[in-house]
């Protein structure tokens, strides 16, 4: 800063003009002087207009102003907008000078309006004329300027502009505070309390009780009414007559719906490769195809008697309804299984009496709570003795998955729902080799659902229908025992086929048989067997 002194015109008057702008060379007033107000007297102050030219020699501006008290041409035309010095105008003793100052000020709309009329000291007697120009602040100082006076005007006018100092911080670095740790918004619990019952009258608490005990009943019924839906939605998908579940507890509900699917075939798993059907080992017999099918006298089919060449026949025609086939009395008693005819045999087709179990399901099915046996299993329709119910179904694993799987459910007494088709399997080691085992707890049949009885009304049987190749292979069907009423609970042995299924005393470790029977042995199988096996 320099400051530039003096310009005197007369005894009595002298005028002053101090540039600050480093436009000129320094002279007799220091600018500590400036700065400590040591001048005798400053009358106006005004920043030069950025227009101005940065470099002015001296000459210049003592000429301007020497030209400001007479009526000399200017030298040097001032440009537009160019910022006079306000020394001209103070120097006009003429009437109009207010006038014309104030049309000045206007055109310099960026001149500071404080400074420039500064209130003469009362006791200093005006003897000079002063007039200072500096230079236009920078950007940067004007920000500064702006944030100062911010600063200050928070404790004042603006204070609802700029609340806080942090906010002038934030313009000041342009940044904003970093985003603060993450919250999950949902585990934040809303600040929600019910009103309390002080300000409730009885009237309004009655209604508000009325109000909640409707909307838990709506939630309840909406959600029963979705779970119904979807079980319904995968009863729908067995074939044949309606599979329907009686069922209206929403845990059990839910318990049917979740977690289980219906399915209407094997669902074969690793380490299990099925014969195809057009297999050249998949044989059927040589019958001539006469009217009504296969000779049961002389179908290869059919199973011969241990001691003899006799065919052992597993069907009839029903004695209470002529129109059914059933299994035979005699053959619900033997220990054997059945081959039906199948498209390789001479019979060709399903006229052929030996085809009942590869026609399906024909009769309707229920699920129903047993209560502490869980699910059962019943029909609507009646059931005659030796009537194909239905197949167990469900994912065919080995041995060693199912024995896996098994061991996860150990020691817990969940239900099982593996069944071994160990029906051709000669000794251990062919049951390690080649015993496959058939689990119903995620995938299956109706049949699923069927309980164990001591004194059963069911029995299931082996049979193998459109595939004789792979003997290690065959269908679980299940058959009326008996004659069963409509909505009697079907029933079955688990231990069907094993010797002295009767123990001397019931293993305290082995699941309790809930049956109800007067032979009721007490347990469902013999300690850790969790499996049901398909021998007759
Ligand atoms: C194939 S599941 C039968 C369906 C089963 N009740 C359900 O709710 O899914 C076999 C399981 O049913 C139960 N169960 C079957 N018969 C039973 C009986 N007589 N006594 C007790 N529990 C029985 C056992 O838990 C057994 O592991």
């Amino acid at each position: 800063m320099a400051g530039r002194v003096p310009l005197s015109s007369g005894a009595n008057q002298r005028r002053v003009f101090i540039d600050l702008t480093d436009d000129h060379e320094p002279t007799d007033y220091s600018s500590k002087q400036l700065t400590q107000g040591k001048l005798p007297f400053v009358t106006t102050i005004a920043y030069r207009s950025p227009t101005v030219p940065q470099k002015r020699n001296s000459l210049d501006v003592s000429d301007d102003l020497s030209d400001a008290s007479s009526d000399a041409p200017r030298k040097f035309p001032r440009r537009r907008g160019q910022l006079p010095h306000l020394s001209d105008d103070l120097s006009d003793t003429s009437s109009d000078a207010p006038r014309k100052f104030a049309r000045r000020r206007r055109q310099l709309p960026h001149a500071h309006p404080e400074p420039s009329t500064p209130t003469p000291p009362p006791n200093v007697k005006v003897s000079q004329e002063v007039s200072v120009v500096i230079p236009s602040p920078t950007s940067r100082q004007r920000r500064d300027i702006a944030l100062a006076k911010r600063k200050t005007d928070i404790n004042g006018m603006d204070d609802e502009i700029f609340p806080t100092t942090k906010e002038d911080e934030i313009i000041a670095k342009a940044t904003y505070p970093t985003a603060r740790d993450r919250i999950d918004r949902r585990s934040v619990l809303l600040p929600f309390s019910p009103p309390s019952d002080h300000y409730l009258t009885p009237k309004l608490k009655s209604l508000l009780t009325e109000l909640k005990r409707t909307i838990v009943a709506d939630v309840k019924r909406d959600h029963l009414t979705k779970l119904s839906r979807t079980l319904n939605k995968k009863l729908r998908r067995i074939a044949g007559p309606p599979v329907i579940a009686d069922v209206d507890c929403p845990k059990l509900l839910a318990r049917l719906a979740d977690n289980f699917e219906f399915v209407n075939s094997y669902q074969y798993r690793a380490g299990v490769e099925p014969v195809p059907d057009e297999s050249e080992f998949n044989i059927g017999c040589a019958c001539n195809g006469k009217k009504n099918g296969c000779d049961p006298s002389v179908c290869d089919c059919l199973n011969k008697e241990e001691d003899s060449e006799d065919r052992i026949v597993p069907y009839q025609i029903s004695e209470s309804n002529p129109k059914l086939i059933v299994a035979t009395k005699d053959f619900l008693r033997r220990k054997a299984i059945i081959y039906e005819c199948n498209s390789r045999c001479g019979c060709r087709g399903t006229r052929c009496w030996n085809h009942v179990v590869q026609k399906g399901r024909t009769v309707k099915l229920e699920i129903f709570d047993t209560g502490a046996r869980g699910f059962g299993l019943r029909s609507p329709d009646f059931l005659h003795r030796g009537q194909f119910i239905d197949l167990y179904l469900g994912e065919v694993i080995t041995k060693a998955e199912a024995e896996e799987r098994e061991n996860l459910t150990d020691g817990a007494h969940t239900e099982s729902y593996l069944f071994s088709l160990d029906w051709n399997i000669k000794d251990d080691e062919d049951e390690d080799r080649n015993m496959k085992v058939v689990d119903g707890r995620k995938f299956g049949s109706a049949t699923r659902f069927m309980n164990h009885s001591c004194n059963p009304n069911c029995k299931i049987v082996p049979v193998s229908t459109t595939n004789h190749a792979d003997e290690y292979l065959y269908n679980l069907a299940f058959f009326a025992n008996q004659d069963i009423a409509p909505g009697t609970e079907l029933t079955f042995d688990y231990n069907q086929g094993e010797e002295n299924t009767t123990p001397a005393r019931v293993d305290p470790d082995a699941v309790p048989c809930l049956c109800g029977e007067d032979n009721c042995r007490g347990q469902l199988w013999p300690n850790k067997r969790k499996s049901q096996g398909s021998k007759p």
